[in-house]
């Protein structure tokens, strides 16, 4: 196979792809030069290893020529031996906070496609420059995060099981631009990029010419006694990073606590008292043996998701259900008598306060019973707290497998 052209590339690839893998690989793919180095890299290693690659575009539909652009870039990651496919943003665009819309809407597109491709592994092209630009928004004011080489998908549910490579990130964007140059390859480049209204674009300028940033530090997750499925139990001195995390998964929302509630959070957990706590859609109940991190019903209650025979869905962001007739899933509170006497006595392994929470699927009869109780139910469910939790902690660090 050759000495690779960006060895620190490769290694990523060695490191984070399970080996002898030949489920397809996601590239999310812009048309820039990033990406489109990207792209070729990610095809010289896995097409001598027989993994397809999928190159997926999103057309954000911003600018009166993307749709041109969005075609341009299938017929290139076409011509270069990879699958591709255009996956469109639709709906109404927030007048402000757009980069920050049309980012969540571009990793939820790119997650929901990957998986539906069976990939596990999204490969995007952040550069090293990327990294000092994330710096200097900071400095900024602003409170974007560096990106990382390998992170579970930030789009929720839609990413769940999808996690994502960034092998580019010891990499400056100026060699990368030469290297295409080298084989003959243009780009193209987005105006928004150097367009001043946006803190990134002032960023790119502020930086042009700067001294090389340097790498990113690897990230070593720190081995934590976590218990359950339904809820998770967490000793009390667990970081404030895998507090934030436990709520987030246990409430099965998409925004992670922050800030001064999550900091009072981790000191009362330290701090050893016995109390009970709501947090960011979490609750939890802390005592001697440790903190227990729930679904918190609040005001509004949980959503009911209506289901056809077939059909799998994300039931509040914590089950992914399957049904196999027409049913509501609902929230089990207030219909726990309706409950088969088996399911209901099942019931009692769960701690009180977290069992309205858990999902019930009502038919057309009315019949209620929880896909999490019965051991033989017309609906599937398949628990996703913790898998997500662990995923979100830094225990899951290469490619699952499916
Ligand atoms: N329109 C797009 N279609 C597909 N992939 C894209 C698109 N835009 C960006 N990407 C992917 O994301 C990478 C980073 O792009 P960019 O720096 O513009 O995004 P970002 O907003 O900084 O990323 P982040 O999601 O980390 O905020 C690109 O190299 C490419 O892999």
């Amino acid at each position: 196979m050759g000495e690779p052209d960006f060895p620190s590339f490769a290694a990523v690839l060695e490191r984070r792809l399970r080996p002898g893998a030949i489920t397809p690989l996601a590239v999310g793919f812009s048309g820039g030069s990033d990406s489109l180095a990207l792209l070729r890299l990610t095809l010289d290693w896995a097409t001598p290893r027989g993994r397809p690659v999928l190159a997926l575009t999103v057309d954000h539909g911003l600018n009166p020529a993307s749709n041109a652009w969005t075609a341009d870039a299938l017929a290139r990651a076409r011509a270069l031996g990879a699958d591709a496919r255009a996956l469109h943003w639709i709906g109404d665009k927030p007048s402000t906070g757009l980069p920050a819309a049309a980012r969540a809407a571009r990793h939820a597109l790119l997650a929901e496609a990957a998986r539906a491709a069976g990939a596990r592994v999204l490969l995007l092209g952040h550069t090293a420059d990327d990294l000092a630009e994330a710096a200097l928004m900071r400095a900024e004011g602003s409170t974007v995060s560096d990106p990382r080489d390998w992170a579970p998908s930030p789009a929720w549910p839609q990413g769940r099981g999808v996690f994502v490579l960034r092998p580019l990130l010891g990499v400056r964007r100026q060699a990368l631009r030469a290297w295409l140059a080298a084989r003959g390859e243009t780009w193209l480049e987005d105006p928004a990029n150097s367009d001043p209204r946006y803190a990134r674009a002032r960023a790119r300028v502020a930086l042009d010419g700067a001294a090389p940033p340097s790498p990113a530090k690897p990230e070593v997750a720190k081995p934590l006694a976590v218990e359950g499925e339904h809820a998770l139990r967490l000793p009390r001195d667990a970081s404030a990073a895998q507090v934030a995390a436990a709520c987030l998964c246990a409430a099965g929302s998409s925004v992670p606590p922050r800030g001064d509630r999550l900091a009072r959070l981790v000191e009362r957990l330290r701090g050893g008292e016995a109390f009970v706590a709501t947090l960011a859609g979490a609750r939890i109940v802390a005592d001697a043996a440790g903190a227990l991190f729930g679904r918190e019903a609040g005001r509004e209650g949980l959503p009911d998701l209506v289901l056809a025979a077939g059909e799998t869905a994300v039931w509040d962001g914590r089950y992914a259900v399957t049904a196999t007739q027409l049913v509501t899933i609902r929230a089990l509170g207030g219909l726990a008598a309706r409950l088969p006497a088996e399911e209901r006595l099942a019931l009692k392994n769960f701690p009180a306060a977290f069992r309205p929470m858990l999902p019930v699927a009502v038919d057309a009869a009315g019949q209620a019973s929880s896909p999490v109780l019965a051991r033989d139910s017309a609906v599937r469910a398949r628990v996703l707290i913790r898998e997500r939790f662990e995923a979100a902690c830094g225990f899951i660090d290469q490619e699952p497998a499916t």
